[in-house]
């Protein structure tokens, strides 16, 4: 019969009641009735049932819900997809909890105060274009409003809400959200929202959903920067998705993010963001030693004398590093001034402009930036890095200048640098000198009057990052010197630098000395270094007093020594290392252009090795080297690791480190006649049949770099004194032997 169509029946009802059970006034009635899709209109039969705790009629065709209004133990109710147009017409069950009024006809929210235990409302595919009503649902945690006509969010403050659904509306701004302390889960996809701003009090957020909005920046995602639980974004379907490297960019911003885009986000890809964004320093210093490894890759190949290959002795070099400004720059100009006959300044290029009183090629090497890219596509430098706006690098050149004349470089660089070094096949020794007092520190930079305020601040808070390196790395500096007095900091400079080369043992012999600083000494002032000749040396450097055998000194001490190092030739043997050598000295004072000339420019034929060792047996270029004898280091050497050095160090190819290694002290005084000759033929043989004379003999052994390994340390070898042989001896000898 057409007029009980889609009028519910008890006969219906009892075929779907469920869940028997105890209500609550004691007697036993089924709790659930579930009837989806029956075409049902009219349900008014269920006032009878007043028992019921849930009630499901979706996809019916009912449009009045009054029936509710004598199920006082209602809890859930579910009367979506109907055809409801009366908002919550029906008196409120005091215990409903849940309810699902999704896919009606309803149109505007009405107060659901009395409905304070609601917990779960759904209210999707409706008509609703404010929410209003929902004030005092004290206990409302879920709320849906999908695909309604919603165009400002507003009604929801200080609702305790979990779970807010917007989606499919027409949105436009993120407001009206802030107080929503407690929120996890929000969807705002499919609106038209173009930023995020109004997100970022919402602490608790674990999900975002923006899907198919209008955001269009990546910096938009600033906004929720400080959303730390945020796990999980989705961005899908705006136009910041063109932007490029958005993905990487996103994660670096938001790096708790477990999910993106509905993408699982990985390690690797977190990995990447925070290389690409903020890379650490280790990083930054890997891609620019690859940068130089490739461009002098790709230059023909040319064998450096610092860098002939030698396990055991690298090029000596000694690295002052610290913020700008701290007095670095000056405490290494100093000290190549003091220890002239070791170290020389490697000047550094840049491409920022001359400060006043700055010399090119003195302080720094200035070039324009065009060059400075020049050189680094010429594989010209070692490490570069950007500082303040300009290119800072250290030239393969610099290195070879100081490496040419037989010394080791000194040079100064920010921690960038030193990271970049350890990259390379240099083992500097790296000094840190780091101010203590930070005011102090920041005084002087601004007394210098070439820095701007966040500039300052920048160099100041660098002090911290220094002292983070050093207390989280142990070791990653050889040496840390406060530097707040200068004075103080170059005497420890100095009585470091004197036991790196071994040379304290000197103190107090009985050999007449040369103490290199009193003759140059200079008057340090807190934060500045004045030369001031004849004037007394420094306070807290007379345990650093450099002790340089005299060029003057007696016969008897140098026949002594001679007759010390070297072996007992015969005149004929004599007569021609004499002829040798006197070659040699022709050749270094630019007199003859012969072999002995293209030794001393080393070409990829040629080391300086061998020839150092003949020179080792003239007392002229002896008396330079002696201080070096005494080295604490050498004496602690055992004795097969010497015999090792005199058997095979002058034949095998080294650097000028290792010509060091070869001349010192341990060597000299335990050498075996046997080597000495050895070495000489090498270079006879090398001159006469046009030979190499590093090709390494048969047999002949590398040394073990643990045998010039330093004390405490296991890894790095000693900074070896420096070969002098080649440098010092000119003035005197050479004009005493021409004389003769
Ligand atoms: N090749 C390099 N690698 C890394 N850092 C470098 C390099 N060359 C120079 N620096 C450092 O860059 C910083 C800026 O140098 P700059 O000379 O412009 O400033 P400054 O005020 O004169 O500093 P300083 O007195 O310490 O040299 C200094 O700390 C300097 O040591």
């Amino acid at each position: 019969m057409e007029k009980n169509e889609g009028v519910l029946t008890e006969d219906e009802i009892s075929n779907s009641l469920s869940e028997l059970g105890n209500s609550a006034t004691g007697l036993a009635a089924y709790q659930c009735l579930s009837m989806p899709g029956r075409g049902l209109k009219t349900i008014s039969v269920l006032c009878n049932y007043i028992h019921l705790q849930r009630l499901e009629l979706p996809h019916n065709n009912i449009k009045d819900l009054s029936c509710v209004s004598h199920m006082p133990y209602l809890i859930t109710l579910d009367a979506s997809h109907n055809q409801i147009t009366d908002f919550f017409g029906f008196q409120p069950p005091k215990n409903l909890k849940e309810v699902d009024l999704s896919h009606n006809q309803m149109a505007v929210m009405t107060d659901l105060s009395a409905h304070y235990s609601l917990r779960q409302l759904k209210l999707d595919y409706n008509c609703f274009s404010e929410i209003c009503g929902l004030e005092h649902c004290a206990s409302l945690r879920h709320l849906s409003l999908a695909h309604n006509k919603i165009s400002r969010i507003n009604g929801l403050d200080n609702l305790p809400l979990k779970n807010l659904c917007l989606r499919g509306n027409q949105i436009e701004r993120v407001e009206g959200v802030d107080t929503l302390k407690t929120l996890r889960v929000l969807d705002l996809s499919l609106n038209r929202i173009g930023s995020l701003s109004g997100l970022q009090e919402l602490r608790a957020l674990a999900s975002i959903n923006l899907e198919g909005n209008l955001i269009s920046e990546i910096k938009e995602v600033a906004h929720i920067h400080e959303l730390f639980l945020l796990r999980d974004l989705n961005l899908l379907s705006n136009p910041v998705q063109e932007e490029p490297d958005y993905r990487l960019a996103v994660m670096f911003l938001l790096q708790h993010l477990t999910c993106l885009d509905q993408e699982k986000v990985t390690a690797e890809e977190k990995v990447s963001a925070v290389n690409k964004y903020d890379p650490p320093l280790e990083v930054m210093a890997a891609r620019d030693h690859m940068t130089h490894m490739m461009y002098q890759l790709m230059q023909p190949q040319v064998i450096y004398e610092s860098t002939l290959p030698s396990l055991d002795t690298p090029y000596p070099m000694l690295v002052l590093t610290g913020p700008q400004a701290c007095g670095k720059r000056e405490l290494a100009h100093k000290l190549c001034q003091d220890f002239s006959d070791f170290f020389a300044y490697a000047a550094c290029h840049t491409t920022r402009g001359p400060y006043f009183g700055e010399e090119d090629g003195s302080d720094y090497h200035f070039v324009t930036e065009e060059d400075f890219q020049n050189m680094i596509h010429m594989g010209g430098f070692i490490q570069t890095v950007q500082y303040a706006g300009h290119w800072y690098g250290l030239s393969r050149a610099a290195i070879e200048e100081v490496a040419r004349q037989g010394l080791a470089c000194c040079l100064h660089m920010e921690l960038e640098g030193v990271f970049g070094l350890k990259n390379s096949y240099f083992e500097p020794r790296y000094i840190l000198l780091i101010p203590t007092d930070k005011e102090w520190y920041a005084g002087r930079l601004m007394a210098r009057a070439l820095y701007t305020h966040p500039q300052i601040h920048q160099a100041v808070a660098r002090v911290d990052t220094y002292a983070r390196i050093d207390s989280e790395r142990p070791g990653f500096f050889d040496n840390v010197i406060p530097c707040d007095d200068l004075v103080e900091a170059y005497g420890k400079l100095r009585q470091v630098l004197t036991e790196y080369l071994g040379l304290e043992e000197l103190e107090g012999s009985d050999r007449k000395t040369v103490v290199t600083p009193e003759n140059t000494s200079t008057v340090l002032t807190r934060g500045s270094l004045v030369d001031e000749d004849s004037q007394a040396p420094p306070a807290g450097s007379e345990t650093g007093h450099v002790t340089l055998s005299d060029p003057d000194m007696d016969p008897p001490d140098q026949n002594r020594l001679l007759t010390q190092l070297s072996p007992q030739n015969t005149s004929a043997e004599l007569a021609s290392i004499h002829r040798r050598q006197q070659r040699v000295r022709e050749a270094l004072a630019g007199k003859s252009s012969g072999v002995y000339a293209g030794l001393f420019k080393r070409s990829p034929q040629t080391a300086p090795s061998t020839l150092a060792s003949q020179m080792l047996q003239d007392p002229a270029f002896l008396s330079p080297m002696m201080p070096s004898h005494a080295s604490k280091h050498h004496q602690s050497e055992n004795s097969s690791s010497e015999d090792s050095r005199a058997g095979s160090g002058l034949s095998v190819p080294s650097s000028a480190g290792a010509i060091t290694e070869a001349a010192g002290p341990a060597w000299c005084s335990d050498v075996k006649h046997s080597a000495l000759e050895e070495n000489l033929d090498t270079l006879e043989d090398a001159v006469e049949s046009g030979r190499s004379p590093i090709s390494p003999r048969p047999g002949s052994e590398r040394l073990s770099p643990a045998a010039s390994t330093r004390p405490g340390s296991n890894v790095k070898p000693v900074l070896p004194p420096i070969p002098s042989g080649r440098k010092t001896p000119l003035p005197w000898t050479l004009r005493q032997e021409n004389e003769e």
